[in-house]
């Protein structure tokens, strides 16, 4: 009997997940980390100064003197499996394998460095998917990070005759199952606690101010995201914007500058969170953890706890599950 031949025997996967975050170094060296720099600052999402002006700055001084300082930064987070991002990352789709069916394949990619977002679909498209979630892992949109991602998985499609359906993962900086992983967390990592925090602050990366004048709705989004966590604690957070690059004028008010003043103003324990970032990385657990508990205790605090982000925690996929099922509808 001859099968038609768009009939196979085998069963392939038709759907594939691609989970995406931002990316890191393959290694805590001056330079790896100036490959991953250089690929990351040189994105007109990321730093929206006209190239013939920035490349000179980038190339001429930032490429010169920052991989060395941000290598040592890295060396004191890296673990075991690597860059903590990268082994969170690889631990969520891992944990999400086997969670939409045979026909699904789960993977994930980085959108600077390895594993890139082209080799990855290039997989799923040989491994029979005809359709593909883009599910940037970015609960609050931001042109640098959401739109970059999106983008870098259009242009990979610009090359192949043959396209999968795509979609992408909307942002969720305000979805009840969001809200709810981030509060059923906190509460489990505060009962963990040995001190009753007298402050709950929660810091989102920053970015330029001038980009939210411009439209990007990510300082909105983080402003959300923090309102509906402290409605559903039933307390008030201090909401704080970390990792400022460069010198214009970023969101404030500064997670730093902040950290510092508190003490002064009475505030002498203090637990922090990071609801804007999907994974702990470079910026949670050597800005925050280890940086931010040097000032806040320098600054005369008592007590400081960094409460992880959701990461590959059952809490934090069965909430990715929730929100890619949802994206996947009418698909199964
Ligand atoms: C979560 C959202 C993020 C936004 C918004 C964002 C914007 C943004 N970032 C830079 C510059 C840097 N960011 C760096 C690291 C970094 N940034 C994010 C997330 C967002 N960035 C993550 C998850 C990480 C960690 C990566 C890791 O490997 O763990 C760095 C590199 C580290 C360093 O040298 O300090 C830079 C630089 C800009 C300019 C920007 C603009 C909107
Ligand atoms: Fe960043
Ligand atoms: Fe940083």
């Amino acid at each position: 009997m001859t099968l038609p031949v768009d009939h196979p025997i085998v069963a392939a996967p038709r759907i594939g997940v691609l989970l995406i975050n931002l990316g890191t170094p393959d290694a805590p060296d001056s330079p790896s980390v100036k490959r991953y720099l250089k690929q990351f600052l040189s994105d007109r999402r990321v730093v929206e100064i006209p190239a013939l002006l920035w490349q000179p700055i980038l190339r001429g001084i930032i490429l010169n003197t920052r991989p060395k300082k941000s290598a040592h930064a890295y060396g004191l987070v890296w673990g075991p499996d690597g860059s903590p991002l990268a082994a969170n990352t690889k631990a969520q789709a891992a944990a999400l394998k086997d969670a939409f069916g045979a026909d699904v394949m789960v993977d994930y990619a980085m959108r600077y460095g390895n594993p890139a977002i082209a080799d990855r679909l290039a997989v799923m498209k040989a491994a029979g998917c005809d359709r593909v979630l883009i599910a940037p892992l970015y609960p609050q949109y931001c042109g640098a990070t959401t739109a970059t991602a999106n983008d870098d998985a259009f242009r990979a499609l610009m090359d192949m005759r043959w396209q999968p359906a795509l979609r992408t993962l909307p942002p969720y900086h305000d979805d009840a199952a969001y809200i709810a992983a981030l509060k059923s967390s906190i509460d489990t990592s505060l009962a963990a606690l040995d001190f009753t925090p007298d402050a709950l602050m929660a810091s989102f990366h920053g970015m330029p101010e001038r980009t939210l004048h411009m439209g990007d709705p990510y300082h909105c989004h983080c402003r959300k995201t923090a309102r509906l966590l402290g409605e559903a604690m039933g307390r008030d957070l201090i909401v704080t914007f970390q990792s400022r690059f460069g010198r214009a004028k970023w969101l404030g008010p500064a997670t730093d500058v902040t950290l510092a003043a508190l003490p002064g103003q009475g505030v002498k324990k203090i637990a922090i969170v990071s609801p804007g970032f999907s994974s702990d990385c470079l910026e949670t657990l050597e800005e925050l953890a280890i940086r931010g508990r040097e000032s806040f205790i320098e600054a005369g605090g008592t007590h400081f706890a960094y409460l992880p982000c959701l990461n590959a925690s059952p809490v934090g996929v069965a909430m990715l599950d929730h929100l890619i099922s949802r994206e996947l509808s009418g698909w199964l």
